[in-house]
């Protein structure tokens, strides 16, 4: 099934909500249509319950946090437990500020997340240890990012997708890497986004965890540098990315 996880997706259109930040919204709608999933955003806490047991998997992006979409957060996260959803965490610039932190703190204390996916300054600071994060942004730090990773996956007992030039993904067991990348994906804001909520709709297509969140990267990254071909700046490769995504196939990823 792992083989044809791409062609299965575009069969059945998982449902895959996202709770997504106010900047990248509709490019993550976007990316996940391309792909073949059918996505949905709400923020709207009266109906958490009813779209997690519509959707096929959930994604909640903090990116852009308020006290009133923490109750939204808490509701579709308690919801994608009970309803035995799997449920993407993406803590945007969680190390920025003491809110984004205690949103994570308490989400990640009190449900269980089947994938966390973020850069490096993002895991980092989930993990507890020291970095010098930049915004949205992975910044600098010591350390070898697969202990980094591991570290965060055994202390909140799920897998981790770190993204960066080298993605790793583990559940502190297995570990696997992916290298495909563009420089291009890093400037481009929301390519992250668009990740966490692939690597979603691949979980509610039936992945297994560090399957989908290996596929997940793949997919982005070689849509990422095929797009660089016959573009120069910001705006074309945009276009090409969603045109890449909308056309590739489960054999471009092996
Ligand atoms: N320097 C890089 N070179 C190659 N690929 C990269 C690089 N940085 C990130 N990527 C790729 O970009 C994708 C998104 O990861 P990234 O780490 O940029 O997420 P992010 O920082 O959360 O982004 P955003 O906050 O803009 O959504 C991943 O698939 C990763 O492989
Ligand atoms: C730029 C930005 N600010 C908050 S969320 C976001 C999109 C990248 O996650
Ligand atoms: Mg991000």
């Amino acid at each position: 099934m792992d083989n044809h996880l791409i062609t299965a997706v575009r069969q059945n259109h998982p449902i895959t909500f996202t709770v997504a930040n106010t900047v990248t919204s509709g490019k993550v709608a976007d990316a996940l249509s391309a792909i073949g999933a059918s996505p949905i955003m709400s923020t709207a806490p009266e109906e958490a319950a009813d779209l997690v047991a519509a959707a096929h998997a959930v994604t909640l992006n903090i990116g852009t946090p308020t006290a009133e979409l923490c109750k939204e957060l808490t509701a579709v996260a308690a919801a994608a437990n009970r309803l035995h959803k799997p449920l993407v965490l993406d803590p945007v610039a969680c190390g920025a500020t003491a809110f984004r932190q205690q949103i994570n703190h308490d989400l990640l204390t009190s449900h269980q997340f089947t994938v966390i996916r973020g850069n490096a300054g993002e895991i980092a600071s989930l993990a507890g240890v020291d970095w010098d994060g930049h915004g949205i942004d992975a910044g600098s730090g010591d350390g070898d990012l697969v202990t980094l990773a591991e570290r965060c996956a055994s202390r909140y007992q799920t897998t981790v997708v770190l993204s960066g030039p080298v993605d790793v993904i583990t559940n502190g067991q297995a570990t696997r890497h992916n290298d495909r990348g563009t420089e291009r994906l890093a400037t481009n804001v929301g390519s992250g986004d668009i990740l966490s909520s692939i690597i979603a709709a691949l979980l509610g297509q039936g992945a297994d965890p560090v399957t989908a969140g290996w596929l997940g990267c793949r997919l982005v990254t070689t849509a990422g540098k095929n797009a660089t071909k016959g573009t120069n700046g910001l705006g074309s490769w945009q276009e090409h990315f969603l045109d890449e995504l909308t056309m590739i196939t489960d054999e471009d990823l092996a």
